[in-house]
């Protein structure tokens, strides 16, 4: 077991999904995996180990924020030995034609988080999704004829900002969406030499105000999960 994962060796596969609610990785464990385990309650923060189309594949809450996703995928990268990370989240639309339901595949991460800042002493690194897992999603939503979105979005500290207005200078450059975690994963993931793409639903449009609510969040985002567990 690690601090903050109540597993043995073995007990995590090598490829796992990564919602930010840990409600969010009951519901898929148990709508989408055969014979789910569950291999972690520490903090409520829930894992399980299945299988999907006879591969093994876990599925673990991480929480919100950069800070959290990089301690779950640091020990379950280096105790645990998982290799290919993969965030199922939600996000918000940035763009006037990124609408509610969309699915946007990161291909990179700009981010105001402090984590980076101090790691890189000031300078900056350009977190970035696995090629093979990116271009692997991309094949499987146009088979399964999922319709997605790719490129840059942002990475925040903050879900309620002060300046409603600010997301307009990232919309401008062609950033897609925001949401919390993502920089912070590809950043972790680079360090161990292990892979990790970011899978989003938008969950609300910062353009036009319209949102869902928290039980759609949890259980409704069935099309990034179709795609990210054939990714095994
Ligand atoms: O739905 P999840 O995966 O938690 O992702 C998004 O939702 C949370 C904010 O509501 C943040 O964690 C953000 O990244
Ligand atoms: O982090 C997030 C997630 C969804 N919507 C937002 O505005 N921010």
């Amino acid at each position: 077991m690690s601090v903050h994962i109540d597993a043995k060796k073995g007990d995590i596969a090598e490829t796992i999904l990564l919602p930010g609610d840990p409600l969010r990785a009951k519901w898929i464990a148990e709508t989408f995996l055969e014979n789910p385990k569950c291999f972690n309650e520490v903090r409520n923060m829930f894992g399980y180990t299945g299988t999907f189309n006879g591969k093994p594949i876990s599925v673990m809450g991480t929480g919100m924020g950069v800070p959290s996703i990089s301690i779950y995928a640091n020990e379950l990268i280096t105790e645990f030995g998982v290799k290919n990370l993969i965030r199922v989240g939600s996000a918000g639309s940035y763009q006037e034609h990124v609408k509610v339901r969309d699915i946007v595949l990161a291909m990179a991460a700009s981010s105001d988080s402090g984590v980076n800042e101090l790691r890189f002493g000031g300078a900056n690194f350009a977190p970035t999704a696995d090629f093979n897992l990116f271009q692997k999603a991309v094949e499987v939503a146009k088979i399964k004829n999922i319709s997605i979105k790719a490129g840059n979005i942002f990475t925040s500290d903050e879900f309620y900002t002060d300046n409603k207005e600010a997301y307009k200078k990232w919309s401008k450059f062609g950033v897609l969406c925001v949401e919390m975690e993502t920089a912070g994963l590809y950043t972790v993931a680079a360090k161990h030499n292990v892979n990790a793409l970011t899978i989003l639903t938008i969950s609300d449009s910062l353009v036009t105000g319209e949102r869902t609510t928290s039980k759609e969040r949890e259980t409704t985002f069935k099309d990034m999960i179709k795609i990210a567990l054939e990714l095994a």
